[in-house]
């Protein structure tokens, strides 16, 4: 479990870190979402002792990190896959692992097969490797302590359809076991089919966060009729709130049957209707951290 309370830090005059708390809780997947400079990385940085916190407690398994006396055993990280020294091969990564570990030779090898490099490409220096490979190599790393604790900082980037399949399998069967995982990403999607758990981010400060079904829920529904305009007035007639979504349909912050109910009431025939999920959480992202979105929110 990892447990942040009331995090800040700041740089300078830039609030990187404004008052964070959560919890990540075992046997879950937790993700952390925001867009880029939200403040993801100096969270997980300062989890691992890596930056210092201005001010708040970051703890893994109750302690904080620089308190573990053999942290690879409680807690896997992986921040920057491209890290890794250029120079050596990922076999000797790994073994170099293993031995400050104190981990018995054989997890090497057992780590490469998990990860799916073959002997040919552990054999090769990591500054030929491709991003994927790193990626892969990366986690091999985290793993071989078998910790309780996997901190990830975007690892699904670099990896091909087949290696994000992969990962999500490892990190769900890995929570499954009764782990903790927290992994970071500013890919919507990449969170919502692996997450059991999601904090939302954004400048700095969280603007959300509960189980993913709970916020699916929040996300609302998506309607559709043939006469849209008297569908939508008899909806906000009835006190909810909608909003028209480019395509023309409307979405709606209730559940399918109070709209349901509505239209049949008003006599109005539906064409479609149906949870918003991933679309209604893609927009209450956007709607939640949009100070903190360069582009600004399309309308
Ligand atoms: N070492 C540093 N010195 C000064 N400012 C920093 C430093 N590290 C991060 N920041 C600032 O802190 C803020 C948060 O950055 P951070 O890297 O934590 O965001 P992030 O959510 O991980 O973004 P991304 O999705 O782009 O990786 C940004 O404004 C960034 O410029």
């Amino acid at each position: 479990m990892i447990t942040i309370d009331g995090l800040t830090k700041t740089y300078g005059t830039t609030l990187a870190v404004d008052d964070v708390t959560f919890t990540a809780a075992s046997g879950r997947v937790t993700g952390f979402l925001g867009p880029n400079g939200a403040g993801k990385s100096t969270t997980m940085r300062i989890m691992v002792g890596l930056t210092r916190a201005t001010s708040g407690h970051a703890t893994i398994s109750g302690r904080r990190f620089a308190d573990l006396p053999n942290p690879g055993l409680e807690v896997g990280v992986l921040l920057d896959a491209s890290a890794q020294h250029a120079g050596r091969t990922g076999r000797e990564i790994l073994t170099l692992a293993q031995q400050y570990m104190g981990l018995p030779r054989a997890r090497v090898e057992e780590m490469l097969a998990v990860v799916s490099l073959t002997p040919d490409e552990a054999g090769r220096r990591v500054g030929e490797y491709s991003l994927g490979m790193r990626q892969r190599l990366g986690i091999a790393t985290a793993l071989i302590g078998d910790p309780e604790v996997l901190i990830l900082d975007e690892p699904a980037n670099g990896l091909d359809p087949a290696g994000i399949r992969w990962m999500r399998d490892l990190l769900r069967g890995y929570a499954d076991r009764g782990g903790t995982v927290l992994l970071s990403s500013h890919l919507l999607h990449e969170i919502e089919v692996i997450a059991d758990d999601i904090v939302m981010i954004g400048l700095g400060r969280i603007v959300s966060q509960g189980s993913k079904t709970d916020l699916l829920r929040a996300a609302g529904t998506v309607v559709r009729a043939a006469d849209i305009a008297r569908l939508e007035q008899a909806l906000t007639a009835a006190g909810l709130v909608t909003t028209r979504a480019g395509d023309g349909a409307l979405h709606t912050d209730t559940e399918a049957a109070r709209v349901g109910t509505i239209a049949l009431g008003a006599g109005i025939a539906l064409t479609e209707l149906r949870a918003a999920e991933g679309a209604g959480l893609e927009e209450m992202f956007l709607e939640l951290t949009s100070a903190s979105q360069r582009e600004g929110v399309p309308a």
